[in-house]
């Protein structure tokens, strides 16, 4: 605890959290094989998993590559996050109260928990609040940053308390900043395209192998109640829109339907497509190649009469200031604010909780 002018003022370092992508050509691979040997990803016995997991990483990272030089050879996601968190420390230290310190975390490539969990000891915060940039909670995602975390927290003798926000798929402000951009590039689509040609949203987020889904994962669930929350703060009446999946990586069966079989059915339908990523907070391969590249070129083969995109996040004030006020209502409350069981609130603490339940299943196969 610092004293400003005599006042107690508490310390808290907020961790964001993200998956990370590669920062030159050659870390590819590398950054592949820990994701792919990460338990939450591949659900394969401990004693395969490191063989397999190198092998498709292995098989992969060719066309990873191929994807990342239309990039400039490196992902963007870590100056984007970075520039979230700058954003977000900037707004928290307005509000007095408390001093703030944003840091990033990336799950599989740099900087990761070990390094960020001592920069955090460091600083020695009285308490450490966990803020996923995924609205909507995965074992994938959250929960294998989740215990990353605390395994590299420990290992790092950081021990103070600390607070997950598990997910805010519904969160009225994420919702209407969401909506606002949306809104922005619906307007213009609309505008560019002749009167007569009928325009779909496509809310489009990552996809996930089904058997995940059907073990417990609420993210399919949580995507859907985020796509619910952003059509009716966009109030457009008789609003034509859908839900698919995208980025499918191993051949297992995926949730469905795929954004490929959503534009497929919008070239049948003759209808234009304004291409929302759901699930997605910044902008990285798989808004910056899979859906502006690879998906525009697809919808032009298909005939598809129109192609826009919406842009993801990133430091858009209003996406900034729901964050800020999901940090501070966090605080406020002492627990992790969370709509999982339909309410506002998650009905337990994080150690309780449904997400929390389903990452300790990671655990056990680790
Ligand atoms: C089984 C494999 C994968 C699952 C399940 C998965 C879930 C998942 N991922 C995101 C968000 C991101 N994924 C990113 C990259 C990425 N993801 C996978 C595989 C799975 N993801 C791979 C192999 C890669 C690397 C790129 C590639 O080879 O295509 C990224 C970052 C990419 C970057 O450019 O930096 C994000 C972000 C979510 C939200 C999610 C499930 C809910
Ligand atoms: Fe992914
Ligand atoms: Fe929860």
């Amino acid at each position: 605890m610092r004293s400003v002018r005599g006042v107690a003022m508490q310390r808290v370092a907020v961790v964001l959290f993200n998956l990370g992508g590669p920062d030159a050509p050659e870390s590819v691979r590398p950054f592949l094989e820990n994701l792919f040997t990460d338990p939450a990803i591949l659900r394969v016995p401990g004693f395969v998993r490191p063989w397999l997991g190198r092998f498709i990483a292995r098989r992969r990272t060719r066309a990873a590559t191929e994807n990342y030089a239309i990039l400039g050879g490196r992902s963007p996601l870590l100056e984007l996050t970075e520039a979230q968190a700058s954003a977000l420390e900037a707004q928290l230290n307005t509000g007095g109260g408390a001093e703030y310190r944003c840091f990033v975390a990336m799950r599989y490539w740099h900087p990761m928990s070990d390094a960020v969990a001592r920069a955090v000891r460091d600083w020695a915060p009285d308490r450490v609040l966990l803020l996923p940039l995924y609205p909507q909670y995965s074992t994938t995602t959250t929960g294998s940053s989740v215990a990353a975390w605390e395994e590299a927290a420990a290992r790092a003798g950081l021990s103070v308390p600390t607070t997950t926000l598990c997910c805010y798929h519904s969160d009225p402000a994420f919702a209407a900043a969401t909506a606002a951009t949306v809104r922005a590039a619906y307007d213009g689509a609309r505008a560019d395209l002749p009167p007569e040609v009928p325009l779909r949203i496509l809310f489009s987020a990552h996809g996930l192998p089904e058997t995940i889904v059907k073990r417990g994962d609420p993210y399919q669930w949580q995507v859907e109640q985020t796509v619910a929350s952003v059509v009716e703060a966009l109030g457009i009446e008789g609003l034509d829109h859908s839900i698919c999946y995208q980025s499918r990586v191993t051949p297992q069966k995926w949730i469905g339907p795929s954004t490929e079989a959503e534009l497929e059915r919008a070239a049948h339908d003759k209808v234009a497509v304004l291409v929302c990523p759901i699930a997605f907070v910044s902008e990285h391969s798989e808004t910056l190649v899979e859906l502006d590249v690879e998906y525009r070129e697809e919808a032009e083969r298909l005939g598809v009469p129109g192609y826009v995109r919406v842009p993801a996040q990133n430091s858009d004030p209003g996406f900034i200031g729901a964050l800020h006020d999901l940090v501070r209502r966090t605080e406020a409350a002492g627990r992790p604010l969370c709509s999982y069981a339909g309410g506002r609130q998650c009905p337990k603490p994080f150690g309780d909780c449904p997400h929390a339940r389903a990452t300790a299943r990671i655990r056990e196969v680790a």
